[in-house]
């Protein structure tokens, strides 16, 4: 049976975000995940966690000025010391909380610069990145992004995934497998999900259109749940959508599949 992750970072919108712990233990999730709370006390967040007995599933590198819109740094190549230093501040939290594997959001392909040119800067970063966490303990992960959703992400398929990843040449680079997005981008959703599973350490889910529940859209979860296990699949699957109509309201497809506790 498939683990869920609720991704706090989208799910319970309404609410503070130290308060969406609770609500999503109270709705009956195991985990959580989110984009970075490096604003917040790593013991805060601990201390949380094991109130509400949840697992830190997952959450990204520092990923430059979110609000500005900035979804990652890792290509830029005028930032490649910030970079760098998130790797500390990612390994700090991730120890603190628990947190065995962090994501690295590629960012977008700032203006001027050729896209093989950025590829390199990220591939550099990510051969630096790598070892480091493989030496704390954490995997490292990578996510493709479609580009309707975040225009001009540099990471989009997984070809471009694997691409990277034989150029870094480290085991310890690992696919994010966001079904939402793989479904934009280049649908055969199961069949590349099987094909690359030994190198996928986390998988998300939304629907298409919209981005919103599963159910909601075109995609069979049903099926892709049944796969997973069929495939063995041990990581956790992350809730990472906005819901239509409520988070609590929106989880039957949850329900349905929720492991008791
Ligand atoms: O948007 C996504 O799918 C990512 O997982 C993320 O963390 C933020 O962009
Ligand atoms: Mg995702």
């Amino acid at each position: 049976m498939p683990r869920f992750s609720a991704n706090i970072s989208m799910l319970y919108p309404e609410l503070p975000f130290m308060e969406r712990f609770a609500a999503a233990a109270a709705d009956g999730f195991k985990a959580v995940e989110y984009v970075g709370a490096y604003d917040q006390d790593p013991a805060a967040l601990k201390a949380l966690l094991d109130e509400h007995a949840l697992t830190q599933a997952l959450f990204n590198m520092p990923a430059g000025n979110w609000a500005a819109g900035e979804r990652g740094i890792a290509c830029h190549p005028d930032r490649i010391p910030e970079f760098r230093q998130g790797i500390g501040r990612a390994v700090e939290y991730a120890k603190a909380t628990g947190c065995d594997q962090v994501n690295c959001l590629a960012g977008i392909a700032p203006q001027g610069y050729d896209r093989t040119a950025l590829e390199l800067v990220l591939i550099d970063n990510l051969r630096y990145a790598a070892p480091r966490f493989a030496d704390a303990g954490i995997k490292l992960l990578l996510e493709p992004i479609n580009t309707r959703d975040i225009p001009g992400f540099l990471v989009n398929s997984t070809s471009d995934y694997e691409r990277i990843a034989s150029a870094v040449k480290h085991d310890n680079l690992y696919l994010q497998y966001d079904f939402y997005h793989m479904q934009v981008v280049q649908g055969d959703l199961i069949p590349t999900f099987l094909a690359l599973q030994p190198r996928i350490a986390h998988v998300q889910i939304a629907d298409n259109p919209g981005r919103n529940e599963p159910g909601t859209g075109e995609i069979n979860y049903p099926n892709i749940f049944r796969a997973l296990d069929e495939a063995g699949y041990t990581g956790w699957v992350g809730a990472e959508y906005k819901p239509k109509a409520g988070t609590s309201q929106g989880l039957s497809w949850f329900n349905d599949w929720k492991v008791s506790p």
